[in-house]
């Protein structure tokens, strides 16, 4: 069996031990003979979390030989129970083997999942994890859902979990309650043109089988839809209702049967699982009408050490690189991205071997790309190294070609228009996809992943026409101001390219680009951006509320983290007085994007963040080197804290009601408002968390300073 599912059965076999019975396994590995091993050495198991006692088993005795040990050893300490189940779930997998042709392409990516967090709200409005195979399983209440969301930032993961929930299925490892698992595409609906009814949609759904469609239809409620990248779909959905068709053998044009399966006129009783961005899901929710809503929240710091593991395969290269990315805290911090621990791994896996492996740390997503794009540059040579300049244009102008009419899958004849073929110097960025279109394949293209499509539009926008030999390629126009436009009049398709536009601003990254493509890249869209920005804030609710001075969008601050330039992101702020951000689930990195801002924000009177729960793993025992003061760790609202009253503004009003906030928060707080000279007010309502403890240092620290609160509430 292929070590990385070998480990993800040992993983999952381990965490379901309780504290006591996983202390017993490590000591049985660390004392016993077993099937015919010698025991892992005492000290390197002592702190051994599961993910680590997972990869020394795989490293001392390698895949097939650490699942027998393991099943010895639940055996010995008496659980047999779980040594059945551990062999049970190795008995699948071989099978997973044997899977037909289409999963096993899912097989490959399989080995390389890691886990993310995920978590869902209660209707006490509390979040709590949730595992995927649980998303359709009743709630406290006993209420069943039929309809999930699965909500997810770019490049969360959104994609692979509904792949790895397919195969899962297939290997029936999850969902047994389901008959058949359907996956849909919204990219690959875009391509549809055309009438088909949804027993057509379904038989395309498993090219190469005979589906026995009766069987199908007969029991909706066996069936579950996977509906890939609500986000992405270019038509709407929002069609009046007597258009919609209900009959699954009726040819409708393909826009009508899918709105029709998504609001549920169409085969009603079968179950949804609909993955979106998060700009995408309000529009959504007015098509569901009582759906569970999950969210992905990244890798974990354990997920993110584990996910190295599984993609380096060898132990030492995978220790060597989560050691340098370990080392720049705010790269490591970016890793519970995944496309970003991928681009990252990449570069790595690139760079290891040679002197001095990476030269620094890239402190934003845009600086990650730019990395991945010099990365993939610097193999070239000779004539290919020469066309950079002009294939890169090329590149750029499909990507915002795209980006301007909602397409991510561009046809043949497009792509080769712009003679960007397989041959060309940058096949490594486009995809090729084989897809059934009427009764003939036809090959469609598209970005290795959507984010890099945004990346490179937004890079087309800053592209200079000097220098270049040829004609320019015919493309969409150049100004930036058309493209904010129909961001901010759309459901913010392609949130990215806006935030990558601003990245991209950045003196150093412009200047990393031009030596590394020998393109001019200029900022001359600076004002149009800052302008933009700052009225992206006046929306109908802000004007209706005559509070237009608020920030009250989170991607106001990634766009300016991004931008990381001191002056201007003062600049950007100044008209704001406030910013206030309701029901966000803040990870890390949104955490260290939001202190960015509320440092350089020049007049903060109001902060108010209700109803938001900030995210953070307790630090592990383990990890190296000491975080630097700046972005050290010690309790969930650390960095707000931190950004509250250091040495930037203060704001006078701080309003962090429903927060989730333990009493480490409580410790936390009271030891800034001792000493904040400009925090005057503060509330804390409906902390249930912060509990008696939190109530009690939070006061010990305010008594023990000399701060000016004036009202606590
Ligand atoms: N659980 C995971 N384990 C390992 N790698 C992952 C995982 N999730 C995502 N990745 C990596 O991150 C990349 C991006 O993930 P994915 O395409 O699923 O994101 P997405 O949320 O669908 O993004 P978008 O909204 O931009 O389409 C994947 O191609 C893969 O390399």
């Amino acid at each position: 069996m292929a070590p990385g599912r070998a480990g993800d059965l040992l993983l999952r076999a381990l965490e379901n031990l309780c504290q006591m019975d996983f202390k017993r396994f490590r000591d049985a590995l660390a004392h016993l003979e077993l099937c015919g091993c010698s025991p892992i050495p005492k000290g390197r198991l002592e702190k051994a979390d599961w993910t680590d006692t997972k990869n020394l088993m795989l490293e001392f005795y390698g895949a097939e030989a650490a699942l027998d040990v393991a099943i010895t050893v639940l055996e010995h300490i008496q659980l047999r129970n779980d040594a059945a189940l551990l062999r049970e779930s190795r008995e699948r997998g071989r099978n997973a083997e044997q899977l037909p042709a289409a999963f096993q392409g899912l097989c490959v990516q399989d080995a390389r999942y890691a886990r993310l967090v995920m978590v869902t709200e209660h209707r006490d409005e509390q979040h709590s994890s949730i595992a995927v195979n649980d998303l359709f399983k009743p709630d406290d209440e006993g209420w069943s859902p039929k309809e999930v969301v699965l909500l997810g930032a770019a490049g969360m993961g959104k994609t692979m979990t509904a792949r790895k929930i397919m195969l899962d299925w297939a290997c029936d490892r999850m969902f047994e309650e389901f008959d058949f698992v359907f996956y849909i595409h919204c990219r690959e609906g875009n391509l549809l043109a055309g009438e088909a009814s949804m027993a057509d949609l379904l038989a395309r759904c498993c090219p190469g089988s005979a589906l026995p469609l009766d069987a199908v239809l007969q029991q909706p409620e066996k069936l579950l839809f996977i509906i890939d990248g609500f986000d992405e779909l270019r038509f709407s959905v929002e069609q009046p209702w007597w258009e919609l068709c209900e009959e699954p053998g009726e040819r409708r044009p393909v826009d009508v049967v899918l709105a029709s399966l998504l609001r549920r006129r169409l085969l009603c009783h079968s179950s949804l699982l609909i993955t979106t961005r998060p700009a995408a899901l309000q529009s959504l929710r007015r098509l569901l009408e009582h759906e569970r809503c999950a969210e992905i929240l990244g890798f974990s710091e354990g997920d993110r050490r584990d996910y190295f593991h599984r993609f380096f395969g060898s132990a030492e290269q995978a220790a060597a690189a989560f050691r340098f990315v370990r080392g720049h805290e705010l790269l490591f911090t970016m890793c519970l991205v995944p496309i970003v621990c991928w681009i990252v791994c990449t570069v790595l896996r690139q760079q290891l071997g040679r002197a001095g492996g990476l030269a620094h740390g890239p402190r934003t997503t845009t600086g990650i790309y730019v990395l991945y794009l010099s990365a993939l540059l610097c193999s070239l040579r000779g004539r290919q190294r020469q066309e950079v300049p002009a294939v890169l244009r090329r590149l750029c102008c499909l990507a915002a070609g795209g980006i301007r009419g909602h397409r991510v899958l561009f046809e043949e004849k497009e792509v080769q228009g712009l003679a960007l073929g397989r041959q060309e110097t940058l096949p490594l960025l486009l995809n090729e996809h084989l897809f059934q279109k009427d009764i003939s394949c036809v090959s469609s293209y598209s970005f290795i992943h959507l984010s890099f499509q945004e990346f490179f539009a937004a890079l087309f926008y800053l592209l200079e026409d000097e220098g270049e030999a040829q004609e320019p390629p015919v493309g969409p126009s150049r100004d930036v101001k058309e493209l904010l436009q129909s961001y901010s009049s759309s459901r913010n398709y392609f949130i990215l390219t806006v935030r990558f536009l601003f990245g991209l601003l950045n003196e150093d990254r412009r200047r990393e680009l031009e030596q590394e493509t020998g393109c001019k890249i200029s900022a001359r869209i600076t004002e149009d951006l800052l302008e933009w920005l700052q009225d992206s804030q006046k929306t109908a609710l802000a004007l209706l509320l005559e509070e237009t001075g608020l920030v009250r969008d989170l991607e106001l601050c990634h766009c300016l983290y991004e931008l990381q330039d001191e002056r201007l992101v003062v600049t950007a702020l100044c008209p704001f007085t406030g910013l206030r951000l309701h029901g966000l689930n803040l990870n890390r990195f949104d955490q260290v994007v939001l202190a960015f801002s509320l440092r350089r924000f020049p007049g903060l009177q109001v902060l108010e963040l209700g109803h938001c729960c900030f995210l953070w793993d307790e630090p592990e025992d383990n990890a190296a080197p000491q975080p630097s003061q700046e972005e050290g760790m010690q309790s969930p609202i650390h960095l707000l804290c931190q950004a509250i009253t250091g040495p930037g503004p203060s704001a006078p009003l701080c309003r962090l009601d429903r927060c989730e906030l333990s009493s480490a928060c409580g410790a936390a707080l009271g030891s800034v408002l001792g000493t904040s000279p400009a925090l005057t007010e503060l509330s804390l309502a409906g902390n249930k968390d912060l509990g008696d403890e939190g109530v009690r240092l939070l006061c010990e620290g305010l008594r023990s300073g000399a701060g000016s609160l004036r009202e606590l509430r």
